[in-house]
C-alpha cells in the first residue's frame, strides 16, 4: 500500500513529552484522542479533508501510560471517514482500557452497529465543521441515531459557536443524551461573562443530560502563552471559560488531550503541560475527579469495567 503525503504545514504531535506536575487521579480517563494510520495498515479515507502523520495506537497507549492516565476515549477523526477500523483495531488491542466514538453513515446496518458495540463503541460522532466535513442531510443523522439508540449510546456534537443558533433545535430533538465538543468552540477573545457563551450555557442548562468536553485550549486560545518550553499555566485566556462549565456542570464534564491534535498551524504543544492545564479549570480535588474519572467512567464504563 502507498504511503500518503501530509497535508502541506502539518504539525506533527509532540515527541519526548514532558511528565506532568499535576498528577491525574487514579482511573483518569482521556476522555478524547484520536489515532491516525498508520496509513499503509488503514488507509485514510477518500473523502478525507486532511492527510495527518500516522499517530498509531501503540503510541498513544505509550502516551497514556507517559502521562498517568488509566484509559483512553478515541473519537473517529475525519480522515478516516467512516471507516473505523483504525480506531476499533485500537479498542480491541486495549483489553478494555479504551472505549470510542465511531462515525455512521445512514445506511449502517443493525448487525454492524452491534459489531461496533462489542468492540467498545459507545457513541457516535456527528461533525458541523465545515472545513472538516461534508454538510449530512439532518434526516440522515436523524435515522443514524434511531439505530443507536438502542445500544444506549450517545450523540458527540462537533460545532463552532456561530452556528450554535442554527443547530439548536436539531441539538435538543436529539432524544439520546449529547456531549459537546471543545465546548462548543467559542471565541475567547469574547467576554466569558457575555450572550454568547451564555447560549452556550443555555443549552446546557436545556436538558440535563447534555455534556461538554472542556478540551483543546490549544485550539481556542488566542492570547494565552502555549504549553512549550516549561509553562505550566498555559492558555490563561481559556480558563475562564472552561471554569465556568466545570462549576455550573460538574457532573458532566469531560477532559481529554485531544492527541495528536489534528490541523493546528501555530505550534504543537507538549501533551504533558497540556494536562497541567487542567487544575487551573477544575480547582479543587472534588472536581478534578470528577472530571477526570467519575463523570468518563459513569458514561463509558457504567459498569466500571
Ligand atoms: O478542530 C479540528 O481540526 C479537529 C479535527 C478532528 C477530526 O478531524 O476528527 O477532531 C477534532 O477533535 C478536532
Amino acid at each position: 500500500m502507498t504511503a500518503f503525503e501530509k497535508t502541506p504545514g502539518w504539525l506533527d504531535w509532540y515527541a519526548g513529552p514532558s511528565r506532568p506536575g499535576f498528577r491525574l487521579p487514579e482511573g483518569a480517563v482521556d476522555a478524547h484522542c484520536h489515532v491516525f494510520g498508520p496509513g499503509t495498515e488503514f488507509p485514510y479515507a477518500p473523502e478525507r479533508k486532511y492527510t495527518p502523520c500516522d499517530a498509531s495506537k501503540d503510541q498513544l497507549f505509550a502516551l497514556r501510560d507517559h502521562l498517568g492516565f488509566s484509559r483512553n476515549v478515541v473519537v473517529q477523526a475525519t480522515c478516516h471517514g467512516a471507516d473505523n477500523t483504525a480506531m476499533v483495531d485500537a479498542l480491541r488491542a486495549s483489553g478494555g482500557l479504551a472505549r470510542g466514538v465511531a462515525t455512521l453513515r445512514p445506511d449502517v446496518t443493525d448487525a454492524e452497529v452491534r459489531e461496533l458495540h462489542e468492540a467498545g463503541v459507545r457513541g457516535v460522532r456527528f461533525n458541523f465543521v465545515r472545513r472538516l466535513v461534508d454538510a449530512a442531510p439532518r434526516q440522515d443523522l436523524l435515522d443514524i441515531v434511531g439505530k443507536i439508540a438502542p445500544y444506549g449510546w450517545h450523540v458527540v456534537v462537533y460545532f463552532e459557536a456561530a452556528d450554535l443558533p442554527d443547530l439548536r433545535d436539531l441539538f435538543l430533538s436529539i432524544p439520546v443524551p449529547l456531549v459537546i465538543d471543545h465546548m462548543g468552540r467559542p471565541d475567547t477573545a469574547k467576554d466569558p461573562e457575555g450572550p454568547d457563551f451564555e447560549a452556550f450555557l443555555n443549552l446546557l442548562r436545556a436538558r440535563p443530560d447534555i455534556w461538554c468536553k472542556v478540551t483543546c485550549p490549544e485550539r481556542l486560545t488566542v492570547s494565552g502563552p502555549p504549553a512549550l518550553d516549561g509553562e505550566r499555566a498555559a492558555y490563561r485566556d481559556v480558563v475562564p471559560f472552561a471554569r465556568r462549565v466545570v462549576e455550573e456542570f460538574p457532573d458532566r464534564v469531560l477532559w481529554g488531550t485531544d492527541w495528536p491534535h489534528p490541523n493546528l498551524t501555530d505550534h504543537m504543544p507538549d501533551d504533558g503541560l497540556l494536562v497541567d492545564f487542567v487544575p487551573h479549570i477544575a480547582p479543587t480535588p472534588e472536581l478534578r475527579r470528577k472530571l477526570l474519572v467519575d463523570n468518563p467512567t459513569r458514561l463509558y464504563w457504567p459498569d466500571g469495567h
